[in-house]
């Protein structure tokens, strides 16, 4: 089943005779349009439109199936109106703001809007064979860039030159940075979004290096810390436990096991190391057309994996003050277990 008659089905559940989606990543999902935030789709149970403008005629009509109506706000809603009159329709309330939402109104005054939130991103949760070789892909290049420039780690570099480093190669292989680039050395290293800096890399320092590729639309995501010369004891301590928490987690992934669970796993064995307070924030969290998606493995999810899902598990422990560690891996849920997407070498300390 497309996503587009999966997306019907949890309609017809919802009691929605429409939908209008504006969440970029919803609308690429539903039409392949890769410039999802200059484009919205509008789905009933027989029709599908994409709306953008003219900039992307040429695009949209390369890249969606859908018939597509090439205008400017508000003509985009006029020419929806009349096929609306009388229908529930569905909008997606983290996405839309309060004057879009003004707008649907003045120009749908017969049609009953409907706050929704996350029916479309639950149909992207498992993802399709062509969407896992994509991420497949992402993660590959990331491999191989992390590969090229886990060399230039060293004292005397800036965070910067490895971030720029790696944003040149994964450019040149026609892909880009999933996210801002996180590289944070030392003291930094207890900052979970250290965004690179200009901070000059020190002998003895860990360095955590957080890093995606966005390929074809899909994202990877993977972290890992690397010592510079070599590190102070405790600190590769910490290294140890945040590598056991994560290589037991990735080890309990398969099909049925609860994401709350798993998380409270790789809690559980740090704090053992007295670390769970360091700890601070989720296990995971899915990758796909968005580097951050469901399911969310955070310790008050109801989400239950399945084959299909790709996550990253990804403990760390923070230390303000002294800094800190982050092992993550993206991993694919198989229909027995897992497949580990990131293949980059992690470091024994
Ligand atoms: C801004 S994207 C960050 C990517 C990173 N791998 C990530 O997802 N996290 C780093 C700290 C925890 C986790 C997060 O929840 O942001």
């Amino acid at each position: 089943m497309t996503q587009l008659q999966q997306l019907r089905h949890a309609m017809r559940r919802a009691g929605l005779d429409a939908m209008w989606i504006s969440d970029p990543a919803n609308v690429r999902a539903m039409s392949g349009f890769s410039s999802g935030k200059d484009g919205k789709v509008l789905v009933t149970h027989d029709a599908a439109t994409l709306y953008t403008d003219a900039r992307y005629t040429v695009q949209a009509a390369e890249e969606s199936p859908l018939p597509t109506f090439i205008a400017r706000p508000p003509a985009t809603v006029e020419h929806a109106a009349p096929g609306l009159s009388g229908l529930r329709v569905g909008f997606e309330a983290d996405h839309l703001t309060v004057a879009a939402l003004e707008d649907l109104r003045d120009h749908w005054p017969q049609a009953t809007l409907v706050a929704v939130q996350g029916l479309v991103q639950s149909l992207r949760v498992v993802k399709s064979e062509v969407e896992v070789q994509a991420v497949r892909d992402a993660q590959a290049l990331a491999d191989r860039v992390y590969a090229e420039v886990r060399p230039l780690i060293v004292a005397g570099a800036r965070e910067l030159d490895i971030a720029t480093e790696i944003e040149l190669r994964l450019r040149r292989a026609g892909a880009q940075s999933a996210f801002d680039l996180i590289v944070a050395s030392g003291p930094r290293g207890a900052m979970p979004h250290g965004v690179a800096s200009d901070r000059v890399i020190q002998d003895r320092d860990l360095v955590t290096v957080d890093m995606g590729a966005q390929l074809r639309g899909y994202h990877s995501d993977m972290t890992r810390t690397v010592a510079v010369g070599t590190p102070d004891a405790e600190m590769a301590r910490v290294y140890r436990a945040v590598l056991e928490a994560e290589e037991a987690a990735v080890r309990a992934v398969k099909p049925g096991v609860r994401t709350a669970d798993l998380d409270r796993l790789a809690r559980d064995i740090l704090t053992g190391h007295g670390l769970g307070e360091a700890f601070a924030h989720s296990l995971g969290h899915g990758v796909g057309l968005e580097v951050h998606e469901g399911p969310s493995l955070r310790g008050t999810s109801d989400d239950v994996l399945q084959p299909g899902m790709i996550i990253t598990i990804e403990p760390g422990a923070y230390l303000p003050g002294v800094g800190g560690v982050r092992i993550e891996d993206l991993v694919l849920v198989t229909e027995d277990g897992f497949e580990v997407l990131s293949q980059s070498p992690k470091e024994t300390l």
